[in-house]
C-alpha cells in the first residue's frame, strides 16, 4: 500500500435545498487501502459515495483522483467502479457474458475477453464451467462473486461497495467478508466500502471512517478507534462500553488507587472502559480502579458471560468475563475493578463536539 493518496476529498459539501447532507468534509484515501465508511442511517454515506462515483455533483468542494480533479467528470468517464448492493447483473445472460460486458463496451476482441473472464472466474474461486451458466441459475453468493468479477473486468482504480453483503444470510456474509479481504490483498486495488455493520468494517478494513450527521467523527484503524475513541458517539458506536463522567480527577462511586489518582489528577472528561476490561474482584483483591454494585442480569455470550451490574445513584456497569470466571447470578453483590491501562479519557471538547 502506497503512502500517496489515490483519492483526496477536499471541503466537500452537499446540500439538498435547505438540508446539508455533507458539511465540508476532508478525506485522503491511500493507494491500495481498504477503507470502510460506517455510520448510522442518514449520516451521509450513500450521498458521499454517489459524489465519489459521479452519480451526483457536490455543492462545494473538490474530489481529486491522483492529480486530476474529477468532481465534474461524468460517472462513465471516471476510472472507478461501484459494486451495487442490488447487483444489476443481466439475469438471462450467462456468467461469462456478464463478466465480459465491460470489455465488450471497450471493443476488446472475443478471444481476449473470454480469456480475461476465465481468469476472473479463477480469481473469484468460481469453476470455469460457470462461464456458460445463466445468472438466474446462480445462488446469491455466486451472483455476488460474478458481480465482483465484472467490476474487476472494468479494471478500475478504485472499487466502491455500497453494502454489498447486507441482503445475504449470516454464514454467507461471513464467508464473503473473508473472500473480499483476500481479494483486496490479491488484487492490490483500493477498496472503499460502505456498511452499517461495524463488525464487517472491523474484519475487513485497514481504516474505518465513522460518519455522523454529514461529518467524519474519527478516521483510524479499527483497533485505535476501539481503544481510543475521540468522542462518546464513537465509543458507543463501537459496541458495549462503560462511560464515566470525570471532573477534576474524580468520578462518584469509583475508588482510585495511587496509580489511577496520579494518572487522572485534575483531569476532566469522559472515562471509557470496555466491559471485557472490567474484572469481578475476589475478596481482598486490588485494582487501580474499584467500584461496587449488585448483579442485575446476566447473558450468556458463547464462551463469555455479560453482567449488568446496578449501582446506587449511578448508571449500571456492563462487565464481560470468561465463563469459567462467572460468579453468582442476579442479586449477588460484587466488587469490580479495572487497570489504568484499560482506561481512555475523552477530552471534554471532543465530547461536546459529539453531543
Ligand atoms: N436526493 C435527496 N434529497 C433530499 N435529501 C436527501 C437526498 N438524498 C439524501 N438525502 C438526505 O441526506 C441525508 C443522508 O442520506 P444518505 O442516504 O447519504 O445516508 P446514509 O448514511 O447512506 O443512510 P443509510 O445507511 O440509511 O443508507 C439523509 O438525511 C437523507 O434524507
Amino acid at each position: 500500500m502506497g503512502d500517496q493518496p489515490i483519492l483526496r476529498i477536499n471541503a466537500l459539501t452537499k446540500r439538498f435545498n435547505e438540508f446539508t447532507a455533507l458539511h465540508g468534509i476532508d478525506l485522503n484515501v491511500r493507494d491500495g487501502e481498504f477503507l470502510a465508511i460506517v455510520g448510522p442511517s442518514g449520516s451521509g454515506k450513500t450521498t458521499l459515495i454517489r459524489l465519489l462515483v459521479g452519480m451526483d455533483e457536490p455543492t462545494e468542494g473538490a474530489i481529486w483522483l491522483r492529480d486530476s480533479r474529477i468532481d465534474a467528470v461524468p460517472a462513465n468517464k471516471r476510472p472507478t467502479c461501484m459494486v451495487f448492493q442490488s447487483l444489476a447483473l443481466f439475469p438471462h445472460r450467462s456468467v461469462g457474458q456478464n463478466i465480459e460486458f465491460p470489455l465488450k463496451l471497450r471493443k476488446v476482441a472475443p478471444a481476449t475477453r473470454k480469456a480475461r473472464a476465465l481468469e476472473l472466474l479463477e480469481l473469484l474461486r468460481l469453476p470455469a464451467s460457470y462461464y456458460d451458466k445463466r445468472i438466474d441459475e446462480c445462488s446469491g453468493g455466486e451472483k455476488q462473486r460474478v458481480a465482483l468479477a465484472r467490476a474487476l473486468a472494468f479494471d478500475p482504480e478504485i472499487l466502491f461497495f455500497d453494502e454489498p453483503l447486507s441482503a445475504l444470510d449470516y454464514r454467507l456474509r461471513k464467508t464473503l467478508e473473508k473472500e473480499l479481504k483476500d481479494l483486496h490483498r490479491r488484487t492490490g486495488k483500493t477498496f472503499i466500502y460502505i456498511t452499517h455493520s461495524l463488525e464487517e468494517a472491523m474484519v475487513m478494513s485497514d481504516r474505518i471512517a465513522i460518519m455522523k450527521a454529514g461529518r467524519f467523527e474519527q478516521i483510524a484503524p479499527a483497533a485505535e478507534i476501539y481503544a481510543r475513541p475521540r468522542s462518546r458517539f464513537v465509543a458507543e458506536f463501537m459496541g458495549e462500553v462503560n462511560l464515566f463522567d470525570m471532573v477534576d480527577g474524580r468520578v462518584p462511586g469509583l475508588r482510585f488507587g495511587p496509580r489511577a489518582s496520579n494518572l487522572f489528577v485534575g483531569q476532566t472528561g469522559t472515562l471509557v472502559v470496555r466491559p471485557e476490561s472490567v474484572a469481578l474482584l475476589a475478596p481482598g483483591e486490588e485494582a487501580d480502579v474499584a467500584l461496587e454494585g449488585i448483579i442485575e442480569s446476566e447473558y450468556l455470550l458463547g464462551s463469555r458471560v455479560q453482567y449488568t451490574v446496578a449501582r446506587e445513584g449511578a448508571a449500571p456497569v456492563t462487565v464481560e468475563v470468561l465463563r469459567e470466571n462467572a460468579v453468582g447470578g442476579p442479586g449477588a453483590p460484587v466488587v469490580m475493578g479495572f487497570g489504568t491501562s484499560a482506561c481512555h479519557l475523552i477530552a471534554p471538547e471532543a465530547r461536546d463536539a459529539a453531543a
